[in-house]
């Protein structure tokens, strides 16, 4: 099921209309009001700003989980080329892009409607996924990766998005050490915990839908994943669900929004909490974003620093666990919503112990 063919009948399949209770509002919803952290000040080590930066990044996470980064030092020409080739790719005819086709129970390469994974609810929205290694060994691996399933025509293209992907990770590592300050577990603590991310890139594509107030491009969710930073274009549709309510995240080119997600909720031993947000589409104009899922090395195992336990009253919340097996449990078990990290410590307890 292409969207080419979808988006020009007068009805939109009834597999995207989705239930009253979680269709787009009929307002628009409010803006919320999400700090900007601005990164450089942090960076410098200057008192004040590491200070204000620490103080917002606690009141958002502590709140909702999301804020933006200003001032990150990342070039505006590499975003447009990111963006840029985004759009060369959706743009392929389908056989090309079906060349990365996703397959069951991976959560890499190119997918459609998602068709072969859900039977309702479908997002309208295209994705293409594919993973970063900061490991110094895998230098080109997303460029290898492009190479290998698009062909060498794709070098250049897989160069851009290596080249992102580097900006990305660089910025979740400074991210890190501003969330280390805030929790008061210091800087160096979650930053040398993701310094050797193998993290997880997508590209988001929302064709312009002819039934907007039924649909949805990405369904009500939180990020499985320790930190998202994603970059909206202008067109704007992400939204947040903040005291028992939507609010849109206003599109800005020169910041990237934030998200704090399970696996750091988890990290943080539920103090700083993953946020249920969700992608409204529009008929007009198609929309992308641009995600980068910060995700801990495979070995890595997910467990609160020492110092988040013994600051009074703070009993565990989640039992230690690794990245990849909460990954499976997202691709073949379960659909992220906002309970993902209860139904996977459900799992993960009634699965047969090996004696
Ligand atoms: C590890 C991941 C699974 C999803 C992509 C990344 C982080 C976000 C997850 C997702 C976007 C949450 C909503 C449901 C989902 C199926 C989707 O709409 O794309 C999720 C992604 C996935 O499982 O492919
Ligand atoms: O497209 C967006 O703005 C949000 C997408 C998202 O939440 C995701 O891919 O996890
Ligand atoms: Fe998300």
């Amino acid at each position: 099921m292409s969207f080419s063919i979808i988006q020009h009948q007068a009805h939109i399949p009834p597999q995207f209309i989705w239930p009253d209770h979680e269709r787009p509002c009929a307002e628009a919803p409010p803006p919320l009001d999400v700090p900007p952290i601005d990164l450089a000040g942090f960076m410098s080590g200057d008192p004040e700003a590491v200070a204000n930066a620490a103080r917002l990044i606690d009141q958002a996470c502590r709140r909702h989980g999301f804020f933006l980064v200003v001032n990150h030092g990342i070039d505006a020409d590499l975003i447009a080329r990111v963006h840029s080739s985004t759009d060369l790719f959706f743009s392929m005819p389908v056989a090309e892009k079906e060349k990365a086709m996703r397959k069951p129970g991976d959560h890499c390469g190119y997918a459609s409607s998602f068709t072969g994974r859900f039977s309702s609810k479908l997002p309208w929205k295209e994705t293409l996924s594919f993973r970063y290694s900061a490991d110094p060994n895998l230098p080109d691996i997303v460029q290898t990766y492009f190479s290998q399933t698009m062909g060498e025509d794709y070098s250049a293209f897989g160069r851009v998005l290596q080249e992102y992907c580097e900006a990305m990770s660089g910025v979740c590592l400074k991210v890190m050490e501003v969330l280390g300050v805030s929790l008061g577990v210091g800087a160096d603590c979650f930053r040398d915990f993701f310094v050797g991310n193998e993290s997880i890139m997508r590209l988001n594509y929302y064709p312009p839908c002819q039934q907007p107030e039924v649909a949805l491009g990405t369904g009500p969710h939180c990020d499985p994943t320790s930190l998202t930073i994603l970059h909206q274009d202008q067109v704007g549709g992400l939204e947040v669900y903040v005291d028992q309510k939507w609010h849109s995240i206003t599109s800005n080119p020169h910041a990237f929004v934030v998200n704090i997600g399970d696996t750091f909720m988890a990290l943080s031993n539920g103090i700083y909490k993953g946020c249920l947000h969700r992608a409204v589409v529009n008929s007009a104009a198609a929309r992308r974003s641009i995600a980068f899922f910060l995700c801990p090395k495979t070995d890595k195992v997910v467990s609160p620093p020492q110092q988040l336990l013994s600051q009074g009253n703070n009993p565990r919340l989640y039992p230690d666990f690794t990245w990849p097996a909460l990954l499976e449990f997202t691709q073949k078990h379960y659909r992220s919503d906002m309970k993902t990290l209860d139904a996977f410590v459900a799992w993960l307890n009634q699965r047969p112990t090996l004696n």
